[in-house]
């Protein structure tokens, strides 16, 4: 590892040199929640972005992983969708069955996508309306501060606008409160239709993991994760901010080439 340093509020900022090295400690820390969940909880409800963050996490079903971690303990969800078929290119769900879920031994019943065959409003009332039967049974947990579900684990990755999940700059569903679950139908990056967490519920995790590559996230990384004061571009990955979980940046050398760290290039 290039660099690991921890900030004043808790959040932990981890820089590779390579990917392979940034996505074996990524697994090394998957798994180590993935156990401390199990072993507290019995269960590891974890939620997933789309983009290139499944194939950073491709370790996970290489050896040691593939045979520590117990699978059948797994829940599967997603941060963010886009509203397409199952089976679409462009589906989240489908990039990470491909991925990874095919390539471990999870319990097809606790893989939860979303309703595929409705508006995207209607997909985001109804993952809600999943999410809160799996809070009411507690595999997924509840937050003591707010009424949010709390994760065991969110991944998220960031663009180079600084969007993470689907929650884009200066989108009104930024300020949204009550919901857990929001749509959008004017996405940036396309396909325009989707359905997304909401801030509470991603500040509300037990721990968030925000996994970021290349050059053309680097000014993105360097607003959202350093000091920079008020006037500047909106960063809604500068607004991950847990209330009590934990949170780590990881980043390869180049989306961290603008961080305002003396030892980052190092
Ligand atoms: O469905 C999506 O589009 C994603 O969930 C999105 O939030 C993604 O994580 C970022 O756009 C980063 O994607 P890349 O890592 O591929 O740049």
């Amino acid at each position: 590892m290039a660099f690991s340093g921890a900030k004043e509020d808790g959040r932990e900022v981890k820089i590779y040199e390579y990917l392979d090295e940034l996505s074996t400690d990524l697994a090394d820390y998957i798994s180590e929640l993935s156990e401390a969940s199990v072993k507290e909880r019995g269960v590891f409800a974890i939620a997933l972005s789309g983009g290139s963050l499944i194939s950073l996490i491709r370790k996970l079903y290489e050896a040691p992983y593939s045979k520590t971690v117990d699978w059948s303990k797994w829940y599967i969800f997603w941060v963010d969708e886009r509203v397409v078929a199952k089976n679409h290119v462009d589906s989240n769900y489908k990039l990470a069955k491909d991925g990874f879920l095919s390539k471990v031994p999870i319990v097809p019943s606790h893989v939860h996508s979303i309703n595929d065959t409705v508006s995207a409003e209607k997909a985001a009332e109804d993952y809600e309306f999943v999410i809160r039967q799996l809070v009411r049974t507690r595999v997924i947990s509840v937050s003591d501060v707010s009424d949010c579900p709390k994760f065991d684990l969110i991944l998220l990755g960031m663009g180079p606008d600084g969007h993470i999940a689907s929650l884009f700059p200066d989108h009104p569903i930024l300020d949204e409160k009550d919901e857990w679950v929001t749509f959008v139908t004017d996405s940036p990056k396309p396909p325009p239709e989707r359905i997304t967490f909401t801030l509470p519920v991603i500040n509300s995790a037990s721990n968030v993991a925000v996994v970021v590559t290349g050059s053309s996230k680097a000014e993105a990384a360097h607003l959202a994760i350093d000091d920079v004061g008020p006037d500047v571009p909106s960063s809604p990955a500068k607004m991950v901010q847990p209330t009590k979980g934990k949170l780590i940046w990881y980043l390869d050398k180049a989306a961290a080439s603008k961080l305002d760290c003396t030892k980052c290039s190092e």
